[in-house]
């Protein structure tokens, strides 16, 4: 039983493929957070910008097999088909590899889809997965130490850009942490990156254009 928030058709706002269209699949639930706002001042990952709880939202729901969560993937792709690029799919939280398994990976391929995970880092990932984007908690355990992004919220005390620039990683990107104080972090994100040009900035752009 794969449990999921939501399911919905956007652009990808974050990371390398910035821009890019894709569903997202959100499952439920996390391990660093409740994901209840009495609980936030205790967790593990306190600035959390998502609502993951329950699966109401819209194409959530309780899904039986791979099979029924991939054709509901399918279902919400609204791009028309063309030849030479395939249809993409996010899955992301909540934490996604706390339920994202290797029957759900291939039954989303078996639908035509490209899939990318964006996670906290703290459990591996099934095999399959065409694109991995990890973000580390400050306070957590990072067990994938390599992927394709490594997606910085920054600034995280105790989760300094140093300490993951080693890492087996195509790209690494800071991204301003959003709250009250996000201009502040969005210039201090674009500072770092000016004297540090192994690091890109990630923008949360959807958030610019108001969408999804
Ligand atoms: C809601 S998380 C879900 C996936 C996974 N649990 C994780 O943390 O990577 C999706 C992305 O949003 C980022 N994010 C969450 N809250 C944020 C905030 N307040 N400002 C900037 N990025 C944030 C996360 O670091 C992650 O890259
Ligand atoms: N447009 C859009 N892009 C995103 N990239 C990562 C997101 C996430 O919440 O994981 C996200 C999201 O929530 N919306
Ligand atoms: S790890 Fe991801 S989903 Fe969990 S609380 Fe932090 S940002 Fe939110
Ligand atoms: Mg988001």
């Amino acid at each position: 039983m794969y449990r999921v928030k939501e399911i919905f058709y956007t652009l990808q706002g974050e990371g390398t493929h910035a821009g890019r269209p894709a569903v997202f699949c959100r499952f439920t639930s996390c391990n660093l957070w409740t994901g209840r706002e009495a609980d936030r001042h205790r967790a593990v990952c306190q600035f959390c910008d998502t609502d993951f709880v329950g699966t109401d939202g819209p194409g959530g729901g309780r899904f039986g097999s791979a099979a029924e969560l991939a054709a509901a993937v399918f279902a919400a792709w609204a791009g028309l088909p063309h030849q030479g690029s395939r249809p993409y799919v996010v899955c992301t939280g909540g934490e996604p590899l706390l339920q994202l398994d290797a029957a759900a990976v291939d039954a989303m391929h078996a639908q035509g889809f490209e899939v990318a995970v964006e996670t906290n880092g703290t459990r591996p990932a099934p095999a399959g997965v065409d694109w991995v984007c990890v973000s580390p908690k400050a306070g957590s355990e990072l067990v994938l130490t390599s992927g394709d992004d490594l997606k910085l919220v920054y600034p995280q005390p105790g989760a300094e850009p140093e300490r993951f620039e080693g890492l087996d990683f195509a790209h690494f990107l800071l991204q301003p942490m959003d709250g009250p104080d996000r201009e502040a972090n969005t210039r201090a994100a674009v500072d770092y990156c000016l004297l540090h040009p192994q690091w890109s900035l990630s923008l949360q752009t959807h958030k610019y254009l108001g969408i999804a």
